[in-house]
């Protein structure tokens, strides 16, 4: 009888990987978590104090995973004793009569949860310090708030060593060979398990490759901007200010995004939800600021209280497909191969139920929720493959 190292190697110890090994290691599953780089580091796509959670979405199947999935980060929480998640809110403006904002109202009245809609008398009592641009719509999402991005990393990474998971950074996954057994080679050492996950967020492609697949993912890098208060503590989160997502409006194509002053004090992330093309291994040598132009328009019309200039600008990257929808599926000729890509720039909140998901189909389960808005075959003819 053949005798396995590992019964699955996650490879990219970022969100999902993480919060799949953690998974994996409650059903017991002797797993190994591979990372490319010495952790923590903020050379992908998981780094950074704070990141948006809510159930506002335009589609009902994000709302839905939401239900549990804040269940799930409260339950990492109590296990864990830390604090991943403060309640803010979700601030959702955008123009009254658009596509885009009637669905996220929709999608919050039609799943009954907790909203609040404002309208243009009571606005300012309820939200100081923001203009409502001419023809927007208001509405409040109560369950949103901000997530310890950084912290829950750390956390979900020590939950899982505690189940015993390994966790091997600094080990660069140069190949992977496919078969019953799959040998996952590094730049320290060669391991053998009978499922493999590959969550390695901007450089999906190149792990995927070695297994004769490439999605149609693109990657960019965002400039993670920081503006500060003229009077500090304006837009603070002890002041209950709330995060906040424009939809599609006159000045961009798409959003807009910002969380309450919290982790540097004094200074408020407001970022646009796009960036330009880069190499995941050359972020640095992208230097496009358009998006910084959009954005000081912006904060100078409707943020009086912002100093429309940057004061502090970080790098992270976006790995988007075509639909910005997830790719959680199976490799369609290695079932035991999984792959969770292109989170598109909004799949942080989702990483405890996306570490379920890749859980299930790593163990060939039926998983807990219909994944057909995710799987690859909605690509088709976009989905190369050499197979
Ligand atoms: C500026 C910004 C703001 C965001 N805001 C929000 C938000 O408010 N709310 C929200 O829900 N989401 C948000 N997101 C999106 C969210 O952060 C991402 O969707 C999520 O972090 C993606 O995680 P990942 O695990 O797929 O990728 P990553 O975090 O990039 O992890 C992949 C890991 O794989 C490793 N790896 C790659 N190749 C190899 C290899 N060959 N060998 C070993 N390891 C390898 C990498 O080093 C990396 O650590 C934001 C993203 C950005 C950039
Ligand atoms: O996922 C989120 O909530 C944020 C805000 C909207 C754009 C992307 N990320």
């Amino acid at each position: 009888m053949l005798s396995f190292r590992y019964e699955c190697i996650v490879i990219g110890a970022g969100v999902q990987g993480s919060f799949t090994a953690y998974q994996l290691a409650q059903r017991n599953k002797k797993t190994l978590l591979l990372e490319q780089f010495v952790l923590p580091h903020s050379r992908g796509s998981s780094h950074g104090q704070t990141r948006i959670i809510r159930k506002a979405y335009e589609q009902d199947f994000y709302t839905h995973i939401m239900e549990e999935c804040y269940e799930l980060w409260a339950q990492l929480e109590r296990e864990a004793g830390v604090k991943l998640y403060r309640q803010t809110g979700l601030l959702v403006m955008g123009p009254e009569n658009s596509q885009s904002y009637q669905l996220f109202k929709d999608t919050l009245q039609r799943n009954k949860v907790p909203m609040v809609i404002l309208n243009r008398d009571n606005f300012s009592q309820h939200i100081p310090h923001v203009n409502l641009a001419e023809g927007d719509g208001a509405v409040v999402d109560i369950t949103a708030g901000v997530l310890y991005a950084d912290r829950a990393l750390k956390t979900v990474q020590g939950q899982f060593q505690k189940l015993g998971g390994v966790i091997r950074d600094k080990e660069k996954v140069t190949d992977i060979k496919p078969g019953p057994v799959v040998t996952v080679s590094t730049s320290a050492g060669v391991y053998r398990a009978k499922s493999v996950v590959i969550t390695a967020g901007p450089w999906a492609n190149r792990l995927l490759a070695h297994t004769g697949l490439q999605l149609p993912l693109k990657v960019v890098k965002i400039n993670v901007c920081y503006w500060r208060e003229k009077v500090p503590g304006s837009y603070n989160v002890k002041q209950r200010f709330p995060c906040f997502l424009l939809t599609e409006g006159k000045e961009s194509k798409m959003h807009i995004y910002g969380l309450p002053s919290n982790e540097y004090p004094g200074l408020v992330k407001i970022c646009y939800h796009a960036g330009a093309e880069t190499d995941p291994d050359q972020r640095d040598r992208q230097t496009d600021r358009s998006d910084i132009d959009i954005l000081q328009r912006y904060i100078g019309r409707c943020l009086p209280g912002l100093i429309p200039e940057p004061a502090v600008v970080e790098s992270c990257m976006y790995t988007l497909t075509p639909d910005h929808h997830f790719v959680l599926d199976c490799h369609p000729v290695y079932s035991n191969i999984v792959f969770g890509a292109g989170f598109s720039g909004h799949g942080f909140k989702f990483g405890p139920i996306i570490g379920k998901l890749l859980c299930e189909l790593s163990l060939g389960e039926v998983p807990s929720y219909d994944l057909s808005p995710f799987r690859i075959r909605r690509f088709q003819a976009k989905t190369k493959s050499a197979l």
